[in-house]
């Protein structure tokens, strides 16, 4: 099948900059892809890299884009090359319709800081059970003291609220020895630490695999596993707990599909802020691949001005 490509790319602001430990994040850039059939019948996809977690840059992706002809064939989509992650996700969903995805449950990223203890209360009342909170932002005391409130607003006082956090690489591992100690103590108090995610950098591996043999609190790989191929590898290096899946910046998602469904991993869906168009055909996989007991971490659909 021929297609007529054409390509538009975007950027929008967020309302409120995204903090993690890589820095703040102002500006989400990307692409819409466009495949229009014979028919006049046109597929979107979206290609929305973020290379501070291992896809391609933007400019990578606009200049392959740019050096396609007008014309393209399910051939050539399938063959784009592993070192642009991103383009395989946009292209690839832009040749298959998305039906709408059942319902799932959402968990809610709340602010690095502080402000995540005020920002949770209206997120609660609007039916969040599930937060995540960035951490390895501002020092480790500070941290664990607003973690403590965190944990009796919401997770203690409140049953059934479920807390995961993200240090996005950023602890040393004394640091993450500490994270951990305090979440197994909260969890022997019945309360729901769901998982700590990406504790050490992925140059850490081996350190992440002792520390999840070692406590009870659960450890999820996410920088680590940005792409299909170092999710094989860390696999095949026997991570069994958790694996982050950002369907957008992974790679092909037939080829995603393929592996879970070959490989019964434990998956938890994450979005990288795109807009609907990748949106709904990240839902669409995650509702299909994932375990339904977590949360997909796509909370909030209103980040841009
Ligand atoms: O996973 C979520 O719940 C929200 C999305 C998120 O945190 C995120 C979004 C863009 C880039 C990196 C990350 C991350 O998980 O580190
Ligand atoms: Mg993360």
């Amino acid at each position: 099948m021929k297609y007529l490509f054409t390509f538009h790319p975007y950027k929008r602001r967020f309302i409120h900059p995204v903090q993690t430990n890589h820095g703040v994040w102002e500006i989400r850039e990307g692409i819409i892809v466009s495949l229009k059939q014979e028919d006049g019948q046109v597929g979107q996809g979206e290609i929305a890299p973020i290379p501070w977690f291992g896809s391609e840059t933007l400019e990578q992706a606009l200049e392959f884009c740019s050096s396609l002809p007008k014309q393209i064939d399910s051939e050539l989509i399938l063959s784009i090359p592993d070192t642009l992650p991103a383009c395989q996700f946009g292209f690839e969903t832009a040749l298959t319709e998305t039906p709408e995805p059942p319902s799932l449950q959402f968990s809610a990223l709340l602010p690095a800081g502080k402000s995540a203890i005020d920002a949770s209360i209206p997120l609660w009342q609007s039916g969040y059970r599930t937060f995540k909170w960035k951490i390895a932002v501002n020092p480790i005391d500070e941290e664990l003291a607003i973690f403590d409130l965190l944990v009796q607003k919401i997770v203690q006082n409140l049953a059934n609220g479920a807390i995961r956090l993200d240090a996005n690489g950023g602890l040393s591992l004394d640091e993450a020895k500490l994270w951990l100690e305090t979440c197994d103590k909260l969890m022997a108090n019945g309360v729901n630490i769901e998982f700590i995610e990406q504790p050490l950098p992925r140059s850490q591996f081996e350190q992440m695999l002792e520390l999840s043999a070692s406590y009870n609190t659960k450890l999820a790989l996410d920088e680590s596993v940005a792409t299909l191929q170092n999710l094989e590898t860390c696999y095949s290096k026997g991570w069994r707990q958790i694996f982050v899946i950002k369907p957008l910046i992974i790679g092909s998602p037939s080829k995603l599909r393929q592996f879970c469904q070959q490989n019964q991993i434990d998956t938890v869906f994450s979005s990288v802020f795109e807009t609907d168009v990748g949106r709904t055909a990240a839902l669409q996989l995650a509702s299909e691949l994932s375990h339904h007991n977590r949360a997909v971490g796509f909370g909030i659909n209103h980040w841009f001005q």
